[in-house]
């Protein structure tokens, strides 16, 4: 029986959305958070040096996106064939577009550079990037809820789990945007989804 193991710290970062692709498949895997100060010590173990990695049947796979991927694959939630596949990597490339510009905002050290990169990215990136995503939204999602197929893929969950932080900082962002909002909505009634969510244990950004 194949074995999974997914070693990240205590936080939802890069993390999440394997998790929540684990909660969407109903398989069962090992959850290994590190602490912060149990990291040093793990992080020669790890192929790259860092966190996310996963362990499938006792080999080491690095980097979050290729880790979703294969999990995605895995588990039928990846697109049904190589062009639904593809147009899920654009929704994907997309929400990492965005999420790399968020992470260059919240980790500035300057506080004066952070206030101004933050206006900039609330003020203008952010509306561009939601708006890209609607736009795909419409054109894959066949006039469903999903972004892609009318059925969930991974480029939802990765949504959802993006979409929470986004909302933790800015509570109207998604207000205008409404394939985005009902996206995140649809995802969170889907019972093993909203099972997941009700019971994880308190994971910070
Ligand atoms: N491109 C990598 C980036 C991984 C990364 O930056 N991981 C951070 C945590 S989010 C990490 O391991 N930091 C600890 C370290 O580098 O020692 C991915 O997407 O997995």
């Amino acid at each position: 029986m194949a074995t999974y193991k997914l070693y990240y710290f205590n936080g939802r970062g890069r993390g999440e959305v394997s998790r929540l692709i684990f909660a969407a498949a109903g398989q069962k895997y090992e959850d290994i958070r590190f602490e912060g100060e149990q990291w040093p010590s793990h992080k020669s173990e790890m192929p790259l040096g860092q966190l996310p990695v996963l362990e499938f049947n006792g080999v080491k796979l690095p980097q979050s996106i290729s880790i979703a991927r294969f999990l995605a694959k895995q588990f039928n939630l990846a697109g049904k064939d190589n062009f639904e596949q593809a147009q899920v990597d654009a929704v994907v490339d997309t929400i990492a577009d965005l999420v790399n510009k968020f992470i260059a905002v919240r980790f500035e050290a300057d506080e004066a550079k952070k206030q101004e990169l933050g206006k900039t990215f609330f003020a203008e990136e952010l509306p561009k990037q939601l708006k890209n995503l609607e736009t795909l939204g419409k054109l894959y999602g066949k006039g469903g809820a999903f972004f892609v197929g009318n059925q969930l893929t991974w480029a939802d969950l990765l949504f959802y789990d993006v979409g929470e932080s986004l909302l933790g900082a800015e509570a109207n962002a998604l207000d205008n945007f409404t394939f985005l909002k009902q996206n995140r909505a649809e995802v969170a009634k889907l019972p093993k989804i909203a099972e997941y969510l009700k019971s994880r244990p308190v994971t910070p950004f």
